[in-house]
């Protein structure tokens, strides 16, 4: 009798493995979410702890796969995935199976192994649901859709409110169609009311158009317009407070004006920084300026999330800015002041892009 208990505890506990690091992947690389990747780790660290208590001489003697009838016997449905939340869901209920033959099985060889599998059982119902949820509602694929579009991006605008939704709306279509990649709605003077109708529409033309669209220092605003991102600065609302308002999928820009407060903004989760101002400009004025210097010391950290130059940057300045290895700018006054927005965006995103 024990043989086969023990080979039924060395196929559950394969399968088990098998399927919380299928599950933990989902959330480390789709999700990019390390709350629930810890998790992951810490329920196949425990699956190994409980499994220590059994004999491993045992486990691995009872293992018979050739013999085994069940490799054999497959079904269509388990020869593709149409998702990645079929493939969660897949991984999900057979691992919970899984858990409930080693929790039952378990019994008949040693007690103490059953409780801690049904222990770790319920902090895996518990985990697999959260996953489920985010993968069922889609939230997965627009959070990481989002960071390979940052990623991506070269050319960040920051615009303003303009004179009517409609103004904004064109004005973004067709930035957007030049090549910008990135929109920051960034007003100081225009009233709670307008910039939430601004971003709102905004986000829609940036979307439709295939770029991002970000809200300056308003948490509130860019949450409840359903903005891609936010950006604050060294002065506003840390990240965690931050990433606790809008949720794991919006991406959240932090200003940089040091090596250090670089390196504390990967650490605390923002999705890209910001760094300057590099050079005086137009926009904002500053007691002192970072230089190129400050994008070379960047370049060389060789960050995980990219980094935007910004301050004064423009066509006849550009090419310094990347000749510190940094390609991806974020401006004002060069697209805003320009007699052709249009024709600027084109030089600028085509010298970024080497052309
Ligand atoms: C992309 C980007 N980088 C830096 C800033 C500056 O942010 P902050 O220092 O908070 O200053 P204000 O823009 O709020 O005046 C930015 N907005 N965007
Ligand atoms: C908001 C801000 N933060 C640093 S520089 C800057 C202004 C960017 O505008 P410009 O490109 O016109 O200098
Ligand atoms: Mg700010």
């Amino acid at each position: 009798m024990s043989e086969s208990v023990y080979r039924i505890l060395d196929a559950s506990l394969n399968r088990v493995g098998e399927g919380l690091r299928t599950l933990e992947e989902y959330a480390r690389f789709v999700l990019d979410h390390p709350a629930h990747s810890a998790t992951g780790k810490q329920l196949r660290h425990d699956l190994a702890a409980a499994a220590g208590r059994l004999s491993k001489v045992r486990l691995l003697s009872a293992r018979d796969t050739t013999g085994d009838v069940g490799t054999t016997i497959g079904l269509d449905s388990e020869a593709s995935r149409e998702s990645i939340t079929a493939v969660v869901h897949a991984a999900t209920g057979r691992t919970g199976q899984s858990l409930r033959c080693l929790e039952e099985y378990g019994k008949c060889i040693d007690v103490d192994f059953a409780a801690d599998i049904e222990r770790l059982r319920y902090v895996f119902y518990d985990w697999s649901a959260r996953l489920g949820v985010i993968a069922e509602s889609g939230q997965a694929d627009r959070g990481a859709s989002r960071r390979n579009r940052i990623r991506d991006a070269r050319l960040y605008f920051l615009i303003d409110a303009m004179s009517s939704d409609e103004a904004l709306v064109s004005h973004v279509a067709a930035l957007a169609d030049a090549g910008v990649d990135v929109f920051q709605l960034r007003d100081r003077s225009a009233s709670d009311r307008t910039l939430f109708r601004r971003s709102l529409a905004g986000a829609k033309a940036a979307g439709e158009a295939g770029a991002l669209w970000v809200v300056n220092d308003r948490v509130d605003i860019a949450a409840a317009s359903g903005a891609d991102g936010v950006h604050v600065g060294q002065d506003e609302l840390p990240i965690g407070a931050v990433r606790g308002v809008v949720g794991p999928d919006v991406l959240i820009g932090v200003s940089t004006h040091d090596v250090d407060q670089a390196t504390e903004a990967v650490r605390g989760g923002a999705d890209y920084i910001g760094c300057g101002p590099v050079f005086a400009g137009r926009t904002k004025s500053f007691d002192a300026y970072v230089g190129p210097a400050f994008l070379s010391d960047i370049v060389a950290l060789d960050l995980d999330i990219p980094a935007f130059a910004i301050g004064g940057i423009d066509a006849g300045n550009v090419r310094s800015v990347i000749d510190t290895g940094c390609v991806r700018i974020a401006v004002t006054g060069a697209l805003r002041d320009a007699d052709d927005p249009v024709a600027a965006t084109r030089v600028l995103k085509a010298t970024l892009l080497g052309k």
